[in-house]
């Protein structure tokens, strides 16, 4: 088996959230139900400032202010908004429409994707939901259909849905685009950091892993007693995240406190993960976040994991290190890093904590 289709032991196939929403559940199961401390109700604020809008065109010229915008979002928020990136809103609304439909099919159609391997496995590619690791787990009220898309060559056609019937050639176009969007934001990642501005796609080159997750979020009878998705870092060096633009639910966590992230139409989402924390020794951080659900609206998110080679080392930049900022983050190849990830998640611990030194 290659390491990208990394397979993950669980201990048992939890329900697909859509169907017991389907079935009018007015309750969420015991397994949703959040621990009172964690619940979302108590928690979300005002944000102190907005967070920065930064216009990739403008950063693709060159533009100071554009760049300075880039540095102040990731400085305060590790994550920005990014409008500038040259998909038609157009195109976005019709991926959005393709990807929801998918989740519109009946069951015994989309469990022909299922993630699920001989059930007791499970790999990143396919349709399912929270992976379950540990006893008495938290389960997220969310569904989800991930892809690896890059390298091509990698990809497993058969778990690509083949309804409805333009979903393969849209998720293909989305990733080329995307692909570029993500070059444009690591260059100037590494322009920030000093770097040449390659440097950081070189780094993320040929072999280099690309997960498409489309996340489904059902409403949910009880809102404040669930997670649509658990607070976590991604596993990722950057992320991109197209959101629905009518139905919020992305929340991030500064300071111990929990803020909405704003949506504006047509922007892409863009957080730093935990591999960009360890590369860049701790100079850009890992977005700690999570998603709320509400009682009204579905949510859909179309979020692309630019992620290492699997069998290379996670390499943190040497020009980063010196007497008076030691490195920070240990060794470890990007495959152990992310079978550590599938573990901790679940548990709502973090995974780059057992590489912080
Ligand atoms: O649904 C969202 O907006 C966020 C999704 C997310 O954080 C993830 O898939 O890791
Ligand atoms: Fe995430």
């Amino acid at each position: 088996m290659s390491s990208y289709g990394q397979q993950f032991k669980i201990r048992e196939v939890s329900p697909i959230v859509q169907e017991l929403v389907a079935e009018g559940v007015q309750e969420p199961p015991g397994q949703y139900v959040v621990p009172e401390q964690d619940r979302p109700a108590a928690a979300f604020s005002e944000m102190p400032e907005p967070i920065p809008v930064v216009d990739l065109s403008r950063l693709s010229a060159d533009s100071p202010d554009e760049l300075a915008k880039l540095r102040s979002a990731l400085e305060n928020w590790d994550l920005f908004l990014a409008v500038g990136h040259g998909m038609e809103p157009g195109f976005l609304a019709e991926a959005m429409k393709v990807m929801r439909e998918f989740f519109k099919l009946p069951l015994e159609e989309k469990r022909k994707y299922s993630n699920i391997v001989d059930g007791k496995k499970m790999s990143w590619d396919g349709y399912g939901n929270d992976l379950v690791v540990v006893e008495n787990q938290v389960l997220d009220w969310n569904d989800r259909l991930s892809l690896l898309v890059e390298p091509e060559s990698e990809r497993a056609y058969a778990l690509w849905p083949t309804q409805p019937p333009s979903f393969r050639d849209i998720l293909c176009e989305y990733t080329v685009r995307c692909r570029g969007v993500a070059n444009l934001i690591l260059q100037k990642l590494a322009k920030l950091l000093n770097l040449q501005e390659e440097y950081l796609t070189t780094m993320l080159g040929e072999k280099s892993l690309t997960q498409a997750t489309i996340n489904y979020y059902p409403r949910c009878p009880k809102p404040d007693h669930v997670l649509g998705l658990k607070p976590h870092t991604d596993s990722s060096l950057i992320t991109v995240n197209f959101v629905d633009v009518d139905v919020s639910g992305l929340q991030l966590q500064k300071n111990g406190i929990w803020y909405n992230v704003p949506i504006v139409a047509n922007a892409l989402v863009v957080n730093m993960g935990d591999l960009m924390e360890v590369v860049s020794n701790g100079f850009f951080k890992s977005l700690m976040h999570r998603v709320v659900t509400n009682a009204e609206k579905e949510r859909l998110s179309l979020v692309m994991f630019y992620v290492l080679d699997p069998e290379a080392e996670i390499e943190l930049v040497p020009e980063l290190v010196d007497d008076k900022r030691p490195r920070r983050y240990k060794n470890m190849k990007t495959k152990d890093y992310l079978a550590k990830f599938f573990d901790t998640y679940a548990t709502g611990k973090l995974a780059i904590d057992s590489m912080k030194i």
